[in-house]
């Protein structure tokens, strides 16, 4: 696909999808679902437990295929590829549920998380309140919220909903300007949003690590900054590592890999 403006054309068909799911299932139904899931698991907090022992805590991904590089794993099996991530010293697991753009599903965040314990983002495009109480009653134990996708108001709805309902918050910026937004946004019970820094460009599907190492300086102490997308090499991971980030989010790299969790290893791992 081409880039473009391929964001909008998601958000567009996000919320007709929206829309739909929610005439089926209306939000009280939804919430007794969410009510009734499994506890979070404490994403953040398993990133921490990695950084406070001088690890670097990956957050691998599930997934299928993308826009910008269409059908990466043609041979999918998200509780395989989960377990495989979790042996491997993975701190958490993302993935995407997004059908149309993604060939995503919602079965496969319960199947990857039903396959080991680690604590689980769903990757999608949330625009609405009714996908945050969703992605509770799936099992999420994060959410993203995509700063460029949403105004200001929304952005603290969702952020404050997701993390009053318990489960973590990632929220991804690619600029000063969105960095900036995402730092206004309030903690709830002392719990502030994961920040993101995803080095793809959404509008132009470039990707260029330099991003995570120019915004990084304005990213306040005690912070948590997860570097996004574009990690593919070990001199990738020195260069992160030596400006003094610890916490990866990975795709790409695993999933094209006959082995996922042994690509992690050599990526992360190696002696
Ligand atoms: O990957 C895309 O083509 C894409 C296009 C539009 C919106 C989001 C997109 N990707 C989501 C991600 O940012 C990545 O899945 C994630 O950060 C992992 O990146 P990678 O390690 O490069 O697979």
């Amino acid at each position: 696909m081409q880039a473009g403006d391929v964001l909008q054309a998601i958000l567009r068909r996000k919320a007709e999808e929206v829309a739909a799911r929610s005439a089926r299932l209306p939000v009280r139904d939804l919430q007794l679902r969410a009510a009734a899931a499994s506890p979070p698991r404490g994403f953040a907090a398993a990133i921490e437990a990695r950084v406070a022992a001088g690890q670097p805590a990956v957050i691998a991904e599930v997934k299928k295929a993308s826009p910008s590089k269409g059908v990466i794993r043609a041979d999918f099996d998200p509780a395989a590829i989960a377990r495989s991530y979790a042996d491997a010293g993975a701190a958490c697991l993302s993935v995407l549920t997004d059908v149309d753009f993604f060939q995503g599903a919602d079965a496969y965040l319960q199947q990857a998380r039903a396959a080991c314990a680690l604590p689980v983002l769903r990757k999608d495009f949330v625009v609405d309140p009714w996908q945050v109480v969703e992605a509770r009653a799936l099992g999420a134990d994060c959410v993203l919220l995509i700063v460029a996708a949403l105004d200001d108001v929304r952005l603290a709805e969702l952020s404050g909903q997701a993390l009053a309902l318990g489960m973590d918050v990632l929220v991804e910026v690619h600029d000063g300007g969105e960095l900036q937004r995402a730092l206004r946004l309030p903690p709830v019970d002392g719990r502030a949003p994961l920040l993101g820094i995803n080095n793809r460009d959404l509008r132009s599907f470039a990707v260029s690590l330099d991003t995570t190492l120019a915004l990084r300086e304005a990213v306040p102490r005690g912070r948590r900054l997860v570097t996004e997308s574009g990690i593919a090499a070990p001199a990738d991971v020195r260069r992160m590592r030596d400006a003094g980030i610890a916490a990866f989010l990975v795709g790409e790299a695993f999933m094209r890999e006959p082995d996922p969790g042994a690509a992690l290893r050599r990526l992360f791992f190696a002696a």
